[in-house]
């Protein structure tokens, strides 16, 4: 039972955040709110910032400037307590989660179990072990684990002490068909009880299905926020999310150009998914 009462204040808050490692910009200026409840999609080129950003919000690595207040935690005064409490409420899922070679998967949740104190937490570990499809490998070591079978303990470890917010970076990396189903069916759950999600992903159409927000980022540029079905007042010529992160992301205007005149073209005839395909640049997006 996940039990985050809905608050009209945001639960994360960015305001012109930036980034520099020594002296290269990887985020300029990034600034939203996300409410109790609401689902972030994160998407942009490889490079754009969007893992630099879930770590500045995590509290992982410091922003360089810029206020970032993220589960009623004020990360921008540098006082290292608020990070320690923001780590009873958040959990960050990097794309390759870091395990304890050393444990079982039922280890890593006893340990989890126990440092966030989690009520009834054998219970709730076993419940997701099932849910995630990983009960016949309660003891197996760490390191015997497919790259799917990782992600999947590392998400159960985050859910077992219900944060918050909960930031997951290409959270569908190694999962089969059921574990994505059972992935997304979850984070609608948890986002139904409160908590607020931050998904970054180049799945574009998971992300339109399942996000209430979407957040484009290029070159460390926020260059859209907003509802997703606010998207298409932004960008009136897309007829899908495709399209639009094309518009968004494009450097070369004349990939856009092109699909755009291909789609006044097609206009009138039913956009299949083909001729949406064949308008687009051969750029691969997943
Ligand atoms: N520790 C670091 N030191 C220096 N530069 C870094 C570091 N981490 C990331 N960068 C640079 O910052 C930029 C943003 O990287 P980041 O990992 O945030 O991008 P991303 O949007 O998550 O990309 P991808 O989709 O490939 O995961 C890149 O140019 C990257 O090379």
């Amino acid at each position: 039972m996940i039990d985050h009462p809905h608050s009209i204040e945001p639960q994360i808050h960015c305001n012109e955040l930036k980034k520099l490692y020594d002296d290269y910009l990887a985020v300029d200026g990034v600034s939203f709110d996300l409410a109790s409840g609401n689902i972030g999609g994160l998407v942009g080129p490889n490079g754009a910032g969007k893992t630099t950003t879930m770590r500045c919000l995590a509290g992982l690595i410091p922003a360089t400037s810029g206020q970032l207040q993220i589960a009623g935690c004020e990360l921008s005064d540098g006082n290292p307590a608020n990070v320690i409490e923001l780590k009873r409420r958040l959990a960050y899922v990097p794309d390759d989660p870091p395990l304890f070679d050393d444990l079982t998967v039922a280890q890593h949740l006893e340990f989890i179990g126990r440092i966030y104190d989690v009520p009834d937490h054998r219970r709730k570990a076993n419940e997701l072990l099932d849910y995630f499809q990983l009960a016949s490998k309660a003891n197996a070591g760490a390191t015997t684990l497919s790259r799917g079978m990782r992600q999947k303990l590392a998400i159960s470890c985050a859910y077992l002490f219900d944060p918050a917010v909960l930031l997951l970076d290409e959270p569908m990396t190694g999962l089969d068909p059921p574990g994505i189903r059972r992935l997304l069916e979850s984070i609608q759950v948890r986002a139904n009880a409160g908590t607020t999600i931050i998904i970054s992903s180049h799945l574009l159409a998971m992300i339109e299905d399942i996000c209430t927000h979407l957040l484009v980022m290029d070159d460390g540029k926020l260059q859209y926020f907003g509802q997703v079905e606010e998207l298409w007042n932004r960008f009136p010529n897309a007829k899908s999310l495709e399209q639009a992160y094309f518009e968004a992301t494009s450097k070369d205007a004349t990939a856009w150009e092109i699909t755009a005149q291909e789609t006044t073209v097609q206009a009138s005839a039913p956009l299949t998914a083909a001729s949406t395909s064949d308008s687009l640049p051969a750029t691969p997006i997943c």
